[in-house]
């Protein structure tokens, strides 16, 4: 650490020791405790700590080589340590007494790399909020062989505390948390921050507001990148699995935080389905929450509503105290473009080590080779593709078939991501790390990856890409690790269960359609009896029936709709057939407009219209394209509407462009025909009229001059 870095400094009453190994050593009493609120010391911070800019450590300067817990009693700086009120993976923080009265006192205790800049970052960020919603910073030595920051003691359980204690919490409660969490985050925004672990246990509930705590993985924009992401995994939202934070990240983690205080438990892994929540999912929550929760837990970020649309549906939602639902304004909670602020905050890859093997307690196997911090291991958490078979595993209550999965994912995506552990240890450290406890396998099944196949199979769930073989042994509890054989595998399978992807944190990777299982399975055991069955067995026969039924459903509907879409595509030929017969020469084919069809719609038309009963066989002909310029609008109309691609008009236009082309070719030449057959018939008529009277004239005249001269004769004849 830089002397820049380093030189935070705590108001250090004089006469105290200094901070140093001797910290155990006898201190002068505190001062006798006062119960005030402390009163904010100047705390100076190390340029650059509050955007996260830090120095790396030192050998010179930095933490102790082994971390050191500070015990009760002990004295930092003008502060005397008291009980301890909790610690996670890298701080401890303890009640402390000092000359202001009481303060929360957070230790560093872990010496791991990039902790102290962390550390730094998450006492400058304190500064900076200045107690807006989070505890106000007080004193800090962040120089100190152990550093620690003082802040403010909010008194009250945290939410974890609170609802282990009570059970759920009334809808008035949960949405005065989601007003107070919301307001707190708006500032951390403001401050081109996210939270990134929101969750029960860093919101204390103090007795007039609840306040966040906890910013050791917050993070903002220009933060340094690393191959870590963060968070506690229950509450973290999709992205996150992917190291794609997004500005709504925290508004997910917010959306499952109040389901648990709503209902007092969180239904398991919800940020694994892969879509959007339902209220099925959610369990009981009540109806006047249930829109704002699914709104904040949608799939896709962008799909959630923005800070400050939230925190106005919340205080609709409390108004008058009354929980009016009706005064709510649902466009507040439909997808709203990104805000400025938004636009600030975070964009790339972050850092962190909520979730790293630090705090994964280890488990029997990996006891004598716990996992390291970096190791590639530490990124399968966030392989949603993995993840999401081995949560499918554990749901079903086949955690013995872990090993499996996790070797044909292995085989498929590369040994290097094993960095040479056994799938027995990336087993157990997953399972850890997901704080998932061993699984009640269905009675009649075996552990096995078999005897999940079977129990699908049963169930009529679909199946994954199977393996013909068990590819990995296992380990031995508290054996040595053994470098996984993935290469030597014989994986069979009809589809890979998993497609070579790329690494974690470039995207994700799209999950691999179920496939069906071929090969020799065990025999299908009975279905399970006798036993509890786990909500997910309950649900497993309905979900099945329902999806049976959607299935048929939309077997049905996809033939009909096949059906009706074809129908444009036939009339479009027709209608090109007709428009051959207008070139000279193939007036002699059969004309289409003669089906019965056509011909009743062009007797429909001319009733119509009121023309002429001539023009028959040209509407019968134009009938052809407009009925398949309408059935064609339907059809595309329908399409967009099912999936929801309204936003994408051109294929409509398109269609509705080529018909009207058909029509308007179909409808002049079929005018000009008629207007031609009109005139040659007119003209047909005035010429055999006019031979008519040619002749009727060569007669008459004819017939006059015979008429005279007989005439004449007559006269000059002597016996006339
Ligand atoms: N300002 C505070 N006032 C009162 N209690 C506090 C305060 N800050 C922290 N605590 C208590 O200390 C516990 C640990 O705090 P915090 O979560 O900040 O530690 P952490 O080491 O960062 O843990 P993690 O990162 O694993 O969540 C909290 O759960 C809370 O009970």
């Amino acid at each position: 650490m830089s002397d820049e870095t380093a030189r935070i400094t705590a108001a250090r009453p004089t006469g105290q020791p200094g901070q140093g190994g001797d910290q155990t050593a006898v201190a002068p009493p505190p001062p006798p405790p006062t119960r005030v609120v402390p009163t904010p010391t100047k705390v100076v911070l190390p340029a650059g700590a509050a955007g996260h800019a830090v120095t790396p450590v030192g050998p010179a300067v930095g933490p102790p080589s082994a971390p050191r817990i500070p015990a009760t009693g002990e004295i930092l700086g003008p502060f005397q340590l008291g009980e301890s009120l909790g610690h996670g993976g890298f701080a401890h923080v303890y009640r402390a007494m000092g000359q202001g009265g009481e303060v929360a006192i957070k230790v560093l205790t872990n010496n791991e790399r990039g902790t102290l800049d962390r550390f730094i970052g998450e006492a400058a960020l304190l500064e900076r909020l200045a107690g807006r919603g989070f505890p106000q910073l007080v004193a800090a030595d962040l120089q100190a062989p152990t550093a620690w920051f003082a802040m403010e003691l909010v008194p009250g359980p945290t939410l974890a505390q609170r609802v282990a204690a009570e059970g759920p919490l009334p809808v008035r409660d949960v949405l005065r948390v989601a007003a107070d969490v919301l307001d707190a985050l708006a500032v951390l925004q403001e401050e081109r921050f996210l939270h990134r672990d929101v969750k029960p246990a860093n919101i204390i509930a103090a007795p007039d507001r609840y306040v966040l705590i906890d910013l050791g993985i917050a993070k903002g924009h220009g933060t340094t990148t690393s191959t870590h992401a963060a968070g506690t995994i229950s509450y973290m939202a999709p992205e996150l699995f992917v190291r794609k934070p997004h500005a709504r990240s925290d508004v997910y983690s917010l959306g499952l935080l109040l389901v648990f205080l709503a209902t007092g438990e969180l239904p398991n892994d919800l940020n694994f389905v892969g879509r959007d929540l339902t209220a099925a999912d959610v369990g009981p929550v009540d109806q006047r929450l249930l829109p704002l929760v699914l709104a904040m837990t949608r799939h896709q970020p962008e799909n959630r509503p923005p800070l400050h649309n939230l925190i106005r549906t919340v205080a609709q939602l409390a108004t008058s105290g009354g929980l009016d639902t009706a005064l709510l304004d649902t466009a507040l909670l439909a997808a709203a473009g990104t805000t400025s602020t938004e636009r600030g905050l975070v964009t790339e890859v972050m850092t962190g080590v909520g979730t790293s093997a630090a705090t994964v307690a280890p488990t029997s196997v990996l006891a004598t080779n716990p996992v390291r911090q970096g190791e590639p291991i530490t990124n399968l958490v966030y392989d949603q593709q993995l993840m999401g078979r081995l949560h499918q595993v554990h749901a079903d209550g086949f955690d013995g078939a872990a090993e499996d999965v996790i070797s044909v994912y292995l085989a498929a995506v590369g040994p290097q991501r094993a960095g040479g552990r056994a799938p027995a240890e990336i087993k157990d450290y997953l399972w850890a790390a997901m704080r998932w406890a061993p699984a009640f396998t269905p009675e009649g099944y075996p552990d096995t990856f078999e005897g999940w196949t079977s129990y699908r199979q049963r169930h009529g769930l679909p199946l994954p890409g199977v393996p013909s073989t068990p590819v990995a042994p296992r380990r031995q509890a508290g054996g040595p690790a053994q470098p996984m054989p993935v290469t030597n595998q014989r994986v069979t399978q009809v589809a890979p269960a998993f497609r070579p992807g790329p690494p974690p944190g470039t995207r994700p990777m799209p999950t691999t359609a179920p496939q069906p299982v071929v090969g020799t399975q065990p025999p299908t055991p009975p279905l399970p009896t006798g036993s509890q069955p786990r909500r997910d067995e309950r649900e497993a026969p309905a979900a099945k029936d329902r999806e049976t039924k959607d299935r048929a459903s939309g077997r049905g509907a996809g033939a009909v709709a096949a059906i009706i879409g074809w129908i444009p595509r036939l009339l479009l030929a027709v209608a090109v057939y007709q428009l051959v017969r207008l070139i000279p020469g193939f007036a002699e084919m059969p004309s289409a407009a003669a089906l019965p069809l056509f011909a009743a719609l062009g007797d429909l038309g001319v009733s119509v219209l009121g023309v002429d009963p001539v023009w028959t066989p040209r509407l019968a002909e134009l009938s052809i394209p407009l009925l398949g310029i309408v059935t064609a609008a339907i059809v595309n109309l329908v399409r967009a509407v099912r999936s929801r691609r309204s936003g994408r008009t051109w294929p409509f236009w398109l269609v509705v462009v080529v018909w009207v082309i058909v029509i308007a070719v179909q409808g002049v030449v079929s005018y000009a025909q008629q207007v031609t057959e009109d005139a040659r018939v007119s003209f047909e008529q005035q010429r055999e009229q006019l031979q008519d009277d040619i002749e009727q004239g060569v007669q008459d005249t004819t017939e006059d001059v015979r008429d005279s001269l007989w005439e004449s004769f007559e006269s000059v004849l002597p016996w006339s």
